[in-house]
């Protein structure tokens, strides 16, 4: 790989880990930051991650082989005019967003086509900042790519090449067909999540025994509905008709299920949740099948307090690294079990290992 020069518009919590998976992998490389805050930016600079940072883009940017945008979808595209006066003729502009239509269409309005390759590293969470970065964000995380033909193939190849260095598992798809999917998977469910959240809330009595007693499914299912309200403003008004579409099948849907339980058909329930749990099992089955196994361990814990810090103090006077670690309650574990992350095959075997010794049931599961 040649030496690069990388810019970032935006050092949050995607545009953060990329950099810093960026220096990680490539750390001859030249990352220049821009950022609002200043804080994040002090951040960068001071962990070693960015070179550079600058309080405007400005020519600092010119020297940039790659530029990855990386704010809320909405403001990306404001950025694509700044810098249309400021690249040089072998720039690449990539952006992070979640939405892709948008962007393609301004780049297109202002003729930057040959410069531009969409990417949407399918990572992430709730949280935001710099503070809340890794280098391991996007680590077998898919990332959609969505060149048009405007844009010469090398460049094309060299960000996959980028994208696979960096541990996210590249796979390219049209800017229409992916804001479509990307409806139905990740921008309906925020919705549906921070509705429900929402429902709970109004309908819970002043005691709130509703929020007091909601247990693991309600949590699981509404993690989502604490993300960025900005960030989520612009994707719904960015990807509006492909959401719209979808929400209206869902409600459509729900409709269905109203009238089955006012109607007591029981079968309906039964088949609906038959035909879902057929479907869910099968997504990690799937996922398993192309991208590398998440290294990951599950182990019985006495439920008491200190049990997770024993096992992280014996991992770790061992010299084993954990990615994640939390407790499980799913029907597959009925009484909850810990389920440990590592970022490698050895790593999770010396765990295991390590934790037998010490007498710790560990779950096998295929
Ligand atoms: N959060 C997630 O899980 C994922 C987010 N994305 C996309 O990544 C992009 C960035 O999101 P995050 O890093 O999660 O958000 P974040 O809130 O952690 O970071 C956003 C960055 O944009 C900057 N910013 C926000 N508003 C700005 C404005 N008006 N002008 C200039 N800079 C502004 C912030 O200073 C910060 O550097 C978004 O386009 C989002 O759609 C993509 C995949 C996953
Ligand atoms: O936190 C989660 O599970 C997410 O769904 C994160 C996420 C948010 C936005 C994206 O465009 C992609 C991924």
């Amino acid at each position: 790989m040649r030496k690069l020069t990388f810019g970032f518009i935006g050092i949050g919590l995607i545009g953060g880990s990329i950099a810093k998976a960026i220096r990680r992998v490539l750390p001859e490389s030249t990352i220049i930051v821009y950022n609002r805050r200043e804080s994040s930016r002090t951040l960068a600079l001071n962990d070693g991650t960015a070179n550079i940072a600058t309080d405007k883009v400005d020519s600092t940017f010119s020297q940039c082989d790659y530029i990855f945008l990386c704010t809320p979808v909405e403001k990306n595209v404001e950025y694509l005019s700044i810098l249309k006066k400021i690249i040089n003729d072998n720039c690449i502009i990539t952006d992070v967003g979640s939405v892709k239509t948008n962007i393609h269409q301004a780049v297109n309005a202002i003729g930057l086509e040959e410069h531009f390759i969409g990417g949407h590293p399918m990572a992430g969470s709730e949280k935001t900042g710099y503070e809340n970065a890794n280098d391991r964000l996007v680590e077998n995380a898919y990332y959609p790519l969505t060149p048009t033909n405007k844009v010469e193939q090398k460049y094309v190849d060299e960000l996959t090449k980028i994208v696979k260095m960096i541990g996210a598992i590249p796979i390219r798809i049209s800017y229409e067909e992916h804001d479509k999917v990307v409806a139905a998977i990740s921008h309906l469910p925020h919705l549906i999540a921070a509705s429900l959240v929402n429902l709970v809330k109004h309908n819970d009595s002043k005691e709130e025994y509703m929020k007091t007693l909601a247990a693991g499914g309600f949590k699981d299912i509404t993690r989502i509905a604490s993300s960025s309200p900005e960030m989520w403003e612009q994707i719904c008004m960015t990807n509006t008709k492909n959401i719209s579409i979808m929400l209206d099948k869902y409600i459509h849907d729900l409709k269905d299920i109203k009238s089955s339980l006012d109607n007591k058909r029981g079968s309906d329930i039964n088949a609906l949740i038959t035909e879902s749990r057929d479907y869910r099992d099968n997504i990690e089955e799937h996922n398993n099948s192309i991208i590398p196994r998440s290294y990951r361990i599950y182990c019985n814990i006495i439920d008491e307090s200190g049990a997770i810090a024993t096992i992280a103090t014996i991992l770790a006077t061992s010299g084993v690294s954990i990615k994640n670690i939390g407790i499980v309650h799913n029907r597959e574990f009925e009484d909850g079990v810990l389920k440990i992350s590592f970022y490698d095959q050895d790593s999770a075997d010396r765990a295991v290992e390590m934790l037998e010794r010490h007498k710790y049931d560990i779950v096998k599961r295929q």
